[in-house]
């Protein structure tokens, strides 16, 4: 048996392909694993649960069915779909996980995260992320009607576009020193998460000992799966979602 681990599929109707694929992974694989662990950026944009959204009741209802056929599924909230709530974790039966957790996985411990946390070298991103992960913040936004939400939505995605396009790879990237930190700041050597879109399994050799750190795929052409199987077999895979 396996636990699967994807993120950063940043499904919107714009990509019915992708959400097709992503259906698919869960009727054809998923449905065979122990677990499911969505590290973030399942949704491109999300404005509040209470958005009226075919896209969005399409996937609650396929994630609802998996855990129906005994897989759990949890979710940890990426940059783009941050405010995912209870009510949507109450739809889709995921489990809201922190922004970091430590989980046993057939007896090995590893830390989870989205990885946006990791990019230091972006500190006005991370003054944006402070600012709007303010529970207050928060509030007043999700008390703003949806239409107006919506202008702020189109407004900051577009700003993110720009601003994206002129931050160096190395900036958009995690910052080697602040991925040791985390390991030890949770007696850690193994670690997964997204964000980055850039796939890898690195290894890193620290105080001595031989840490892995599992970057997941993006979404667009291929999907990206990161499994762990009972004997601790670890592979990163990416297939594509295309049926041919
Ligand atoms: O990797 C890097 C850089 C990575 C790129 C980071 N950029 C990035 O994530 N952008 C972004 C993310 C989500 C959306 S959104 O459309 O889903 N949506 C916008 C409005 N949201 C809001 C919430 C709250 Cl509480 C408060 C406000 C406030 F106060 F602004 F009105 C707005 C809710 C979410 C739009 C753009 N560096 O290393
Ligand atoms: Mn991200």
């Amino acid at each position: 048996m396996t636990t699967l681990f994807i993120a950063d599929l940043h499904l919107s109707e714009n990509e019915p392909a992708i959400t097709a694929g992503f259906l698919a992974f869960l009727q054809r694989e998923a449905i065979h694993a122990d677990a499911l662990y969505i590290l973030g950026d399942l949704f491109e944009f999300w404005i509040g649960d209470d958005e009226p959204n075919t896209l969005h009741t399409q996937v609650a209802q396929a994630l609802s069915e998996l855990h129906d056929k005994g897989v759990p599924c949890y979710f940890i909230h990426g940059n783009r779909d941050f405010l995912i709530g209870k009510r949507f974790a109450k739809q889709s039966k995921m489990t809201l996980l922190p922004e970091e957790l430590v989980i046993d996985v057939y007896g090995e411990k590893i830390l989870i995260l989205h990885g946006d946390t990791l990019c230091t070298d972006d500190p006005g991103y991370l003054r944006f992320r402070k600012y709007i992960r303010n529970p207050l913040i928060q509030k007043i936004f999700l008390s703003l009607p949806l239409f107006l939400r919506l202008k702020i939505a189109n407004k900051l995605r577009r700003q993110s576009k720009l601003s994206n396009r002129t931050k160096s790879s190395v900036m958009m990237d995690v910052n080697q020193l602040a991925v040791i930190k985390k390991l030890q700041d949770h007696n850690v050597i193994y670690m997964v998460h997204g964000h980055t879109h850039r796939p890898a399994i690195h290894d890193l050799t620290m105080d001595g000992q031989v840490s892995k750190r599992a970057v997941l795929g993006a979404w667009h052409d291929t999907g990206s799966v990161f499994k762990i199987d009972a004997d601790n077999n670890i592979e990163l895979i990416s297939f594509p979602l295309q049926e041919d």
